[in-house]
């Protein structure tokens, strides 16, 4: 062995030391992110039997409520000592694709149970890949959160869409979105058309149930049931929690049989930072009327713990002097308004004390700009 090659076996060693000291579940993790890139066999999925069709004049496939004395549908983490027994165990990835502001990350956390993908009723706003993972006795769902697909129109219009289909050409459950109160429309059969090249199992859910009366529901699932042949079609609601238990029942049914292939104290692989940029960029939309959500990006510069509290750096980007006044509002009134929003939501996500530094500055035209959006981590 050269000199050389000593050398460089020694700066991998010293690497692989201070990665296993600063994390050292990473090496178990890397193993299980490489699964993510397999073709997903779908073993089992396919074959899964149907859900129990209900009594309710409803499609066949539409999935009634399981268990009706389900108390909540926050879920514990599996606890260490139980042996997963890994012959039926499944494990595997799922995603709501849906029109925009139909629910998905409203349902996502309400799987999840912990605030990890960004609402607002302003459509368009969850940009980041968030993977969510419910651990179970018996299973592993691993949620992963996309943006919707759209006409693009930027360069960060055509990220958004690559993204997505490769998110769906990866997973092994695709639950499509349909809000309750909304009627089927084009935008819906354009969704449901693209299902048809996929591996995927292909499920419905129709979303917000608690906004509609029996006799819409009704004509909202069979309308839902023409589309497509869907495996499973599910009526949820996120805000009330009625059969979001089943659904996730529904979901595992479709995953393959697969060890876990993440640690089960893992909740989200989102780094800290990017959660937290996009709870700030979540409070900034709050009350814009306007098409300021495509022009608002978030990055956390900085993160510093002193004492019992974390220090927060973080800059707000928007592109035009016209989108910083708004963001900014009459002498910084609104910009103060986001700082005490976002802070509470932080302090919850970190359990505790932060003290938050907001910056609004321009990146003129940084949704075309490659170099920019590489940044902002697009
Ligand atoms: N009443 C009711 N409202 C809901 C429910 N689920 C979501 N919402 C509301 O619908 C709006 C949109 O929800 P999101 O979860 O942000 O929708 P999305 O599909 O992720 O939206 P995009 O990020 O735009 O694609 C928010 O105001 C939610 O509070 C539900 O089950 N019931």
């Amino acid at each position: 062995m050269t000199a050389g090659e000593r050398n460089e076996l020694r700066r991998q060693e010293r690497r692989a030391a201070r990665r296993e000291q600063s994390d050292p579940g990473a090496a178990k993790r890397g193993a299980a992110e490489g699964v993510t890139k397999r073709p997903a066999p779908k073993q089992t999925a396919t074959s899964a039997p149907a859900a129990p069709v209900s009594q309710d004049p409803r499609p066949s496939g539409i999935t009634a409520p399981a268990r009706t004395e389900r108390k909540k549908h926050r879920h514990k983490a599996a606890s260490r000592s139980v042996e997963v027994d890994t012959t039926t165990y499944r494990a595997g990835f799922a995603c709501f694709v849906g029109r925009p502001n139909a629910g998905k990350s409203t349902l996502t956390n309400a799987i999840i149970g912990q605030k990890i993908a960004i609402t607002s009723n302003k459509p368009q706003t969850t940009r980041h890949v968030i993977r969510g993972i419910l651990h179970q006795e018996n299973s592993q769902l691993v949620l992963v959160d996309t943006p919707g697909l759209h006409r693009p129109r930027t360069l960060l219009g055509e990220r958004l869409n690559d993204l997505v289909r490769e998110t769906w050409s990866e997973v092994d459950v695709i639950g499509i979105c349909f809000p309750a109160d909304e009627p089927v429309g084009a935008g819906d059969r354009f969704i449901s058309a693209e299902m048809a090249e996929l591996k995927a199992t292909v499920i419905a859910v129709v979303t917000k149930v608690d906004l509609v009366d029996p006799a819409t529901l009704t004509k909202r699932l069979l309308d839902v049931s023409k589309l497509y042949d869907f495996a499973d079609i599910v009526p949820v609601s996120a805000v009330s929690g009625h059969q979001v238990e089943t659904l996730v029942d529904v979901l595992v049914k479709h995953l393959p049989e697969s060890p876990p292939l993440y640690p089960d104290d893992v909740l989200t692989e989102e780094p800290e930072q990017v959660l937290i940029g996009e709870l700030i960029r979540e409070a900034a939309l709050e009350g814009v009327r306007d098409e300021l959500p495509h022009s608002i990006a978030v990055l956390v510069e900085e993160m510093l713990v002193e004492g019992r509290t974390t220090k927060i750096y973080a800059n707000l980007f928007v592109e035009r002097d016209s989108q910083k006044s708004i963001v900014i509002g009459t002498k910084g009134a609104r910009l103060k308004d986001v700082g005490t929003r976002a802070r509470a939501e932080i302090e919850q996500l970190l359990g505790r004390k932060i003290y938050l530094d907001l910056h609004v500055r321009i990146a003129k035209e940084w949704q075309r700009d490659p170099k920019q959006l590489r940044k902002l981590g697009f």
